[in-house]
């Protein structure tokens, strides 16, 4: 079973790249994004109401590069799983954000508050911009092989 949940289409993605691949499959795999280094809310609701079940998590985040980041967001969501289900694998990749996300870097960057990192975020977002493609997608389908 495939459910998911995808605010701009990212993670939509990456789910219908795998729909074909996971069909008749006993175990569920949960498609998030990420909200305040956490699964959205809604994703974190639907784990919760699981109960010994195989469970494959994917998801997206705005920022990446760092293996260690997407470890502690997938340790977060594992904080919903109730016990008695078996997180069989995972996934995580990035994907792009809202245009106003870059406005908003860009107006703190001009002000006198910017953070150090800003230029740092700036370069981020958008290499956001390029996520997901297909290498994640392959990635993706390498991980639930
Ligand atoms: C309200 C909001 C909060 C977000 N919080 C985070 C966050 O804490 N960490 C992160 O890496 N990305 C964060 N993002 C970026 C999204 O997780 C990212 O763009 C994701 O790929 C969106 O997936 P979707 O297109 O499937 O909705 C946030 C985006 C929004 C709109």
């Amino acid at each position: 079973m495939l459910i998911y949940f995808s605010q701009t289409g990212n993670t939509q993605l990456l789910a219908q790249a795998i729909k074909k691949n996971v069909e008749n499959s006993d175990i569920i795999y949960v498609g998030f994004w990420t909200d305040k280094g956490n699964a959205s809310k809604e994703a974190l609701d639907y784990l919760k109401t699981l109960h010994h079940q195989k469970i494959f998590l994917f998801g997206t985040a705005g920022f990446g590069k760092s293996d260690d980041y997407f470890k502690k967001i997938i340790d977060k969501v594992k904080e919903s799983i109730d016990e008695s289900n078996e997180v069989i694998g995972s996934f995580m990749c990035q994907g792009k954000m809202p245009e106003t996300v870059l406005q908003r870097y860009l107006k703190l960057k001009e002000g006198n508050h910017a953070p150090d990192n800003i230029n740092l975020l700036i370069d981020n977002y958008y290499e956001a911009l390029k996520h997901p493609n297909n290498d994640d997608i392959e990635n993706l389908k390498k991980a639930i092989a």
